[in-house]
């Protein structure tokens, strides 16, 4: 951890673009709770002090989003698409300044900030374009004197919980389609990283987005706010990106509501190099995979199991390759991997490489503490690994590579789907027959076919097993803020 000190506004275009308060209703609010701070996990310094809203407060946003959504759903989809794209363009405009912001709060380097910042766009431009084709339809009477409609209707007001990981795209991927649908939305960032969140309102607010229909609640208190979002009778809809674990009790909470949930959650992501792959292909698609935010998304490469005739070539290449990674403060020049989010983050990772050691791995690349102090891990990996280990069970979520050796399609697939999990899985080989039976093989909601990097707007992402229920993204992701009316006519 390096002993600069964070002074945000003046690294920012646009100052105003740096507030802490919560949005509710077209109005900018201090906290009842008084304020919480936000650090960056590269210097450990205070960068804000955030309005800590009370669950009372999260109460009035829900019931100015409910009286706001009535009006919003009677815009055509046209007039919210262009809300939507001026939204859009706004964020684009601004990207350096939201893509600073967001390393300041989360510590990912600045070009894959700026990234971030891109892909969360994509969403808003996507679904602002889907708001104009919300098809109902019209089927044949079942009787000679009925006739049968089906509409699309907005569900109406739908509540958000995001993780630290990717505080901007995660809460537009959930707000773009439900407000396209019609609905209107509270969103509740992580506290880690709530400024993110809090300059859409700003954006929104600009874009003519109207009042109540975006709020923004932050709040050093998850589980009240949760409590709120599952309990409160104007909630239809609640959207969660974050760990099974936590998923595990909003849908237990939301069940006494009947609320329609979607659920973006854990993963361990197989990554198979088979020996028809091309290597150095491979490797590429490893690094982009396992070390994107620097091992903290839900979909990295979490196990990566390679065919035991390319096992030594595949190790050495990526060890050559991870080895000239610089880790540093995501908001200097040259650094490809920032600060883990927090202690807890690194102390996982640590307990999953010492456990792999412990039962005979070896490490090649790596000594898992950087000699920086504070969040930063140095790249890390390790041979020698079986399914026995921790890592071969939990989500590391750092910098950790674990390779596995396998023999044969069979025995690796095996092994891929021995999880509870199933979001994303990738592997590289270059015989269509393998391609296709390994692809429908594997269990997962997401597979990567020689490639590492699949997230985009215009695909369904979501997991199958315990990584979640629903997808986000896609013409598919709007139905989930969506409900069908059936009405039969009698002429
Ligand atoms: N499938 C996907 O797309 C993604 C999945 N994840 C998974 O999430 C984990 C890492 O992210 P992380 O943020 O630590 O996950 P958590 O599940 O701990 O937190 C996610 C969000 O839920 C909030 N939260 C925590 N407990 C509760 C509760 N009882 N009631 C309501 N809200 C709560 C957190 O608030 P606060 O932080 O303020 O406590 C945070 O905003 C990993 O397992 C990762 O795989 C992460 C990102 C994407
Ligand atoms: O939070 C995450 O890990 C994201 O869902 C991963 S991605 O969509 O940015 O790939």
């Amino acid at each position: 951890m390096n002993d600069a000190k964070t002074d945000l506004k003046s690294l920012l275009k646009d100052p105003s673009l740096l507030e802490t308060r919560g949005y509710i209703g077209g109005k900018w609010v201090e906290g009842d709770d008084g304020t919480f701070d936000v650090t960056n996990p590269a210097r450990g310094d205070v960068i804000a002090q955030v309005a800590d809203l009370s669950r009372a407060q999260v109460g009035e946003a829900i019931a100015v989003a409910e009286k706001a959504q009535k009006d919003w759903a009677s815009w055509t989809g046209k007039e919210r698409a262009a809300c939507l794209r001026k939204w859009f363009d706004l964020m684009m405009e601004n990207q350096d300044d939201l893509g600073i912001i967001l390393t300041a709060e989360q510590g990912k380097p600045l070009a894959e900030a700026k990234g971030e910042v891109a892909y969360g766009a994509s969403f808003i431009e996507f679904f602002g374009e889907e708001a104009k084709r919300i098809y109902g339809e019209t089927i044949p009477g079942h009787q000679r004197d009925k006739r049968i409609t089906v509409l699309k209707q907005p569900i109406g007001v739908a509540a958000s919980i995001t993780p630290w990981n990717f505080p901007n795209a995660m809460i537009t991927r959930k707000a773009a389609p439900a407000l396209a649908a019609g609905c209107s939305f509270v969103a509740r960032p992580a506290a880690e990283t709530p400024l993110s969140a809090i300059v859409m309102g700003v954006l929104a607010e600009r874009a003519g987005i109207p009042a109540g229909v975006f709020n923004v609640v932050p709040s050093s208190s998850s589980s009240a706010v949760g409590k709120e979002f599952c309990e409160n009778p104007a909630v239809r809809k609640l959207t969660f990106t974050g760990s099974t674990e936590v998923g595990r009790i909003l849908l237990k909470q939301a069940a006494d509501q009947v609320m329609k949930c979607s659920m973006e959650l854990g993963g361990n992501a197989p990554f198979i190099v088979f020996d028809d792959a091309d290597l150095d292909a491979a490797v590429e698609g490893a690094i982009m995979c396992k070390f994107r935010n620097n091992g903290q998304t839900c979909v990295c490469a979490n196990r990566i199991y390679v065919q035991a005739g390319v096992y030594d070539t595949f190790a050495e290449k990526l060890r050559a390759r991870v080895e000239k990674m610089k880790v540093g403060d995501g908001l200097e020049e040259g650094t490809d991997l920032g600060p883990l989010i927090n202690a807890e983050a690194s102390d996982k990772v640590q307990e999953h490489i010492k456990d792999a050691v412990e039962h005979g791995a070896k490490v090649i690349l790596g000594n898992g503490e950087d000699d920086m102090r504070g969040n930063f891990f140095g790249p890390t990996i390790v041979t020698g690994v079986t399914q026995e280990m921790k890592v071969a069970q939990e989500e590391t979520f750092g910098p950790f590579a674990p390779l596995f050796k396998f023999e044969d399609e069979d025995e690796v697939i095996a092994m891929a789907n021995d999880t509870i999990f199933g979001l994303a899985s990738y592997f590289y080989a270059k015989d269509l027959s393998r391609v296709y039976k390994v692809a429908e093989a594997l269990e997962y909601g997401i597979v990567g076919v020689n490639t590492g990097i699949i997230s985009t707007e215009v695909a369904p992402f979501g997991g199958v097993k315990q990584s979640g229920l629903g997808r986000e993204g896609s013409h598919h992701g709007i139905e989930d803020f969506l409900e069908m009316k059936y009405i039969c006519m009698s002429v």
